[in-house]
């Protein structure tokens, strides 16, 4: 892997190119960016919005040279209201000046004349939020979603569909019938036929922490498979859970590598290595 340096950070190509892009210069692994309380405690940093902005910058410093995507998960920024979305958006600035992808974690899902706000937030590139990409819940039926489809063709930015999470609680929703196949299957299935019809390849959300039964030969398009670490999932899970899938399947750790800081070569030395591990794993 070589890594001639940062990109653009602007829309440009279209999201998908710019994941596989980075995945080969970088390798798989995205570094989520959770500023829980008790991390920031056993970092020494008070809960309040300049512990939140230490920790931030700590862990953007040490690590957005390194990975090919950061995930800021939202509401642990959202907890300091209007402050802690401004620390937010100074990571998202500073994780694209260093070359990694921001995909926000933001869980975003309403009626589409709503939609259509979160998507200028999180990808209109006249928004400060703007990021490479979002998550989004389709729990308000899959054509509600429409308008971050539409925002990320315009701006060559990519959104991730929540489909099979990571959480036990998830399996009596996603495994539901849905007319013969699984409600996560169905929304697979749509995000394919999206990706068949137009030139924005979209991503789904598939957690690493227990096989996930679907069918993902047709998806054409981005996997976040977040899970490994803190929720038991390990590299060798996510090449056995994703057989057949590896060329886009983008694990995210948080706090198995959180936990290693404050000390920013500690930090370095844990993404270094889950990256090589998950390499490793997804080569063999
Ligand atoms: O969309 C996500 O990022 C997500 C989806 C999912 O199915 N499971 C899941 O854990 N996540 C997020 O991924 C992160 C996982 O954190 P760790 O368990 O500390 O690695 C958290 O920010 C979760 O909100």
């Amino acid at each position: 892997m070589t890594d001639p340096g940062g990109r653009s950070g602007s829309g440009g190509a279209d999201y998908a190119g710019r994941h596989l892009d980075a995945v080969a210069r970088r390798g798989r692994l995205c570094v989520g960016v959770d500023p829980h309380p008790g991390l920031l405690a056993a970092w020494g940093l008070a809960d309040d919005v300049g512990g939140l902005r230490a920790f931030t910058e700590t862990v953007v410093r040490a690590v957005a040279p390194i990975a090919a995507a950061i995930k800021p998960q939202v509401a642990l920024f959202e907890r300091y209201g209007s402050a802690g979305f401004g620390v937010l958006e100074e990571a998202i600035a500073e994780i694209t000046a260093a070359g990694a992808l921001v995909i926000s974690d933001a869980k975003r899902g309403d009626i589409g004349s709503t939609m259509a706000a979160y998507a200028h937030a999180w990808l209109s590139p006249r928004s400060p939020l703007c990021s490479d990409a979002v998550t989004v819940s389709p729990y308000l039926g899959f054509g509600s979603l429409d308008p971050a489809f539409d925002a990320a063709a315009d701006s060559g930015r990519g959104v991730f569909v929540l489909a099979r999470t990571s959480n036990p609680e998830g399996a009596a929703l996603q495994l539901a019938d849905a007319r013969g196949s699984t409600v996560a299957q169905s929304v697979i299935d749509a995000v394919a036929a999206r990706n068949a019809a137009g030139p924005a390849a979209l991503g789904v959300v598939v957690g690493a922490t227990r096989p996930h039964g679907l069918s993902l030969e047709a998806l054409g398009g981005p996997i976040l498979a977040p899970g490994v670490g803190a929720q038991g999932g390990t590299p060798d899970d996510v090449a056995r859970i994703f057989d057949g899938a590896h060329r886009w399947v983008l694990p995210a750790v948080s706090r198995e590598i959180l936990g290693a800081g404050p000390d920013g070569t500690a930090l370095v030395a844990a993404t270094e290595s889950m990256r090589d591990a998950l390499e490793s794993a997804l080569r063999g």
